[in-house]
C-alpha cells in the first residue's frame, strides 16, 4: 500500500480502526520516487489470512499495486472475502504515476482487468480516468466515468477535479449506479427520479493554493472508505470526503505561501470536517435547473419561534389542531386521488384561512397553489416532478426534506422557507430505511449552515421524534420538531400536544 501513514492518520481522523497490508517499500519524498520494492504475495497471504479472523472489513481500500502476482492474488482473496461478507465494499485508489513523478508499476489495462471487475468504488484523477478508458484526448468527464462503469462493472466512478484545468474550481465528479450501494444501507429514497437506473453529478470546490498535496489521493480513497465503513451513503460519504480533503489543504495554504510554493509537502490529515465552508458546492440536474431561482419566501416569523409542527392525515385532525393556536401544522394526506383528494386539500386550506396558523400541503404542490394554501413541502422523490419556479412565483412558502448532507447541501443552494432532517429515529410512519440520522448526523447538518450572521433558513427536524426524545433533539438547536405519531397515536393527544409544545418553547 501507498501512503500507509497517510491512510493511518486518514481513517484514525475520522474515527474507522484500520488495517494495513503494505504491498510494496518504496523510495521517495515529496520530490521524487526513486525506486519501488514488492512485498511477495505468500506474506500478504499470511497477513490476510491472520487478520480475517480478528475481525471482518466492513471496507477494503486499495491503493498501490506493484505487480501482476498481487493483482491476480488481490482478485482471488476478494472473490473469496465477497462470499464470506455479503456487504464488503471495495474502493480502488487506480495508483499509477506517481504525483512527484515516476511510475509505481507498468500494469496494463489488461492485467488489471479481473481486479477491477470485483470493485465497487473507484477514485481516479483526470490522468488515471483516461489510462483506464484508454481515451487521451476528450475532456468529458462523464464519457470517461461512463466508460469505466460499463468496461468494468463499477457501480460508482469518482473522478477527482485535481488535474482538470480550472484554475479557478476544484470539480470533482460522480457516476454512480443505482444498485446496491450501499450494500450495508438500502436508500429507501433515491433517486429521485424512479426511472432512472443512474445518477451523476459534480462536487465543486474553490481551488487551494497549495503544495502540500502530497498523500492527497491516498487520503482521499482511504477517507471515503472511512465513510463508507461507517454506514455513509455514497453521495453523503463523497460529499463528506471532498470537505476533508478541503481542510486538510486548506491548512497548509499558509505554510505553502510561506516557502513560496517552492516545494511539496504531505497533505495534512485532520479530523471529522464540520465546518461549513469545508463543504462544497453540489452541481446536479437540481441546482443548474434553478440556479437563478430567487430565494423563497420566509416563514415570517417576525421573532416567533416556530415551535411545534404537527403533520397530520385527515381533516378531522386538522379541525382538532387548527384552534390550538400553532404557528405551523402539514396536511400530509396519502392514498387519496382525483375529486376526493382536492376536495379535501380545498377545504383544510379554507378551514385554517381564520387561523395564523401557517398551512403546508404535503406533495401535492399544483392543488396547494391552486387553493392558495400558505405553503408546501416537496420530498426528495418529488423534487424533480415538481415546478419549483412556479411554487416560488405563486408565492407559496417551500418546505424541503433532507436525508443527509448531500441533500442537505443541495436544499440548502434552493434557498427555501425551511428545511427538514430527517429521518432523526426510526419511525413507522414511514420506510425510512437507510435514512436515520441520529442525534449526532443532525448536529453535523446543523453546521452545514451560514454563519449565524447570515440568513439561515429555519431547519425542522423529523421522524420518531415523541415527547419522551424531544429534549434530546431540541438541544441541538433546531428550530423546530415536526411529530406525527406522537399526537395522533397518544392517548390524549391534546395533553401530548401541549407537553411537546412546552418542551419545544422551553428551549429557546
Ligand atoms: C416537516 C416534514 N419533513 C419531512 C417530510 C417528509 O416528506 P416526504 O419526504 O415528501 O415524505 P412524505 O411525507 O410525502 O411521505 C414531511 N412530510 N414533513
Ligand atoms: C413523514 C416523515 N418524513 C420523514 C423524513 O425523514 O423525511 S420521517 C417521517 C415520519 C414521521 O412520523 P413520526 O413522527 O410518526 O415518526
Ligand atoms: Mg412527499
Amino acid at each position: 500500500m501507498l501512503g500507509i501513514a497517510a491512510d493511518i492518520k486518514t481513517a484514525h481522523g475520522l474515527g474507522v480502526e484500520v488495517c494495513t497490508l503494505i504491498t510494496a517499500n518504496t523510495v521517495q519524498n515529496s520530490h521524487q520516487l526513486t525506486s519501488v520494492y514488492p512485498i511477495s504475495v505468500d506474506i500478504l497471504q499470511q497477513q490476510a489470512d491472520i487478520l480475517i479472523h480478528d475481525k471482518p472489513p466492513s471496507v477494503i481500500k486499495i491503493g498501490l499495486l506493484a505487480n501482476t502476482e498481487q493483482v491476480q492474488w488481490l482478485t482471488r482473496l476478494l472473490t473469496r472475502y465477497k462470499k464470506q461478507i455479503p456487504d464488503l465494499l471495495s474502493v480502488y485508489d487506480p495508483v499509477g504515476q506517481a504525483s512527484v513523478g515516476g511510475s509505481f508499476n507498468t500494469l496494463t489495462l489488461t492485467q488489471l482487468t479481473p481486479l477491477l471487475q470485483q470493485i465497487e468504488v473507484i477514485t481516479p484523477n483526470l490522468l488515471e480516468a483516461k489510462a483506464l478508458t484508454g481515451i487521451s484526448d476528450v475532456i468529458n468527464i462523464a464519457q470517461l466515468a461512463e466508460k469505466i462503469h460499463h468496461d468494468f462493472s463499477i457501480t460508482s466512478v469518482l473522478i477527482k477535479g485535481g488535474h482538470n484545468d480550472d484554475q479557478q474550481n476544484c470539480r470533482d465528479y460522480c457516476y454512480h449506479q443505482l444498485n446496491q450501494l450501499n450494500k450495508a444501507k438500502q436508500d429507501s429514497q433515491y433517486p429521485r427520479d424512479k426511472t432512472k437506473t443512474a445518477i451523476s453529478y459534480h462536487l465543486s470546490s474553490n481551488r487551494v493554493n497549495t503544495h502540500y498535496n502530497h498523500g492527497g489521493g491516498c487520503s482521499f480513497a482511504t477517507a471515503l472508505a472511512s465513510f463508507l465503513a461507517q454506514g455513509y451513503l455514497i453521495r453523503d460519504a463523497f460529499t463528506l470526503t471532498k470537505a476533508f480533503i478541503n481542510q486538510g489543504l486548506l491548512a497548509s495554504e499558509h505554510l505553502s505561501a510561506e516557502n513560496g510554493h517552492q516545494y511539496y509537502g504531505a497533505f495534512d490529515q485532520q479530523t471529522w470536517p464540520s465546518t461549513a465552508s469545508y463543504f462544497p458546492k453540489v452541481i446536479d440536474e437540481l441546482s443548474v435547473t434553478y440556479q437563478l431561482l430567487p430565494a423563497f419566501n420566509s416563514l415570517n416569523l417576525h421573532g416567533k419561534k416556530l415551535g411545534l409542527y404537527p403533520v397530520i392525515g385527515s381533516i378531522y385532525w386538522l379541525k382538532r389542531l387548527l384552534p390550538l393556536g400553532l404557528e405551523i401544522i402539514q396536511l400530509r394526506i396519502k392514498n387519496v386521488s382525483g375529486a376526493a383528494l382536492e376536495q379535501i386539500i380545498s377545504e383544510a386550506i379554507a378551514l385554517s384561512k381564520p387561523y395564523k396558523t401557517r398551512l403546508f400541503i404535503n406533495d401535492y404542490w399544483q392543488l396547494a397553489i391552486k387553493h392558495g394554501a400558505y405553503g408546501v413541502h416537496i420530498g426528495q422523490e418529488d423534487l424533480s416532478d415538481a415546478n419549483l419556479a412556479q411554487i416560488q412565483q405563486a408565492g407559496l412558502r417551500l418546505g424541503i426534506s433532507t436525508h443527509g448532507c448531500y441533500e442537505f447541501l443541495l436544499a440548502q443552494q434552493l434557498q427555501p422557507s425551511y428545511l427538514a432532517i430527517g429521518a432523526i429515529f426510526p419511525t413507522k410512519t414511514k420506510n425510512m430505511t437507510g435514512q436515520i440520522q441520529g442525534i449526532d448526523n443532525l448536529q453535523q447538518l446543523l453546521a452545514l449552515r451560514p454563519q449565524p450572521s447570515k440568513k439561515q433558513i429555519p431547519v425542522v427536524a423529523i421522524g420518531g421524534i415523541n415527547i419522551t426524545n424531544a429534549a434530546q433533539v431540541l438541544a441541538t438547536g433546531v428550530e423546530s420538531i415536526a411529530v406525527v405519531t406522537a399526537i395522533t397515536e397518544a392517548k390524549e393527544p391534546e395533553q401530548a400536544l401541549k407537553q411537546l409544545v412546552t418542551l419545544t418553547l422551553a428551549s429557546y
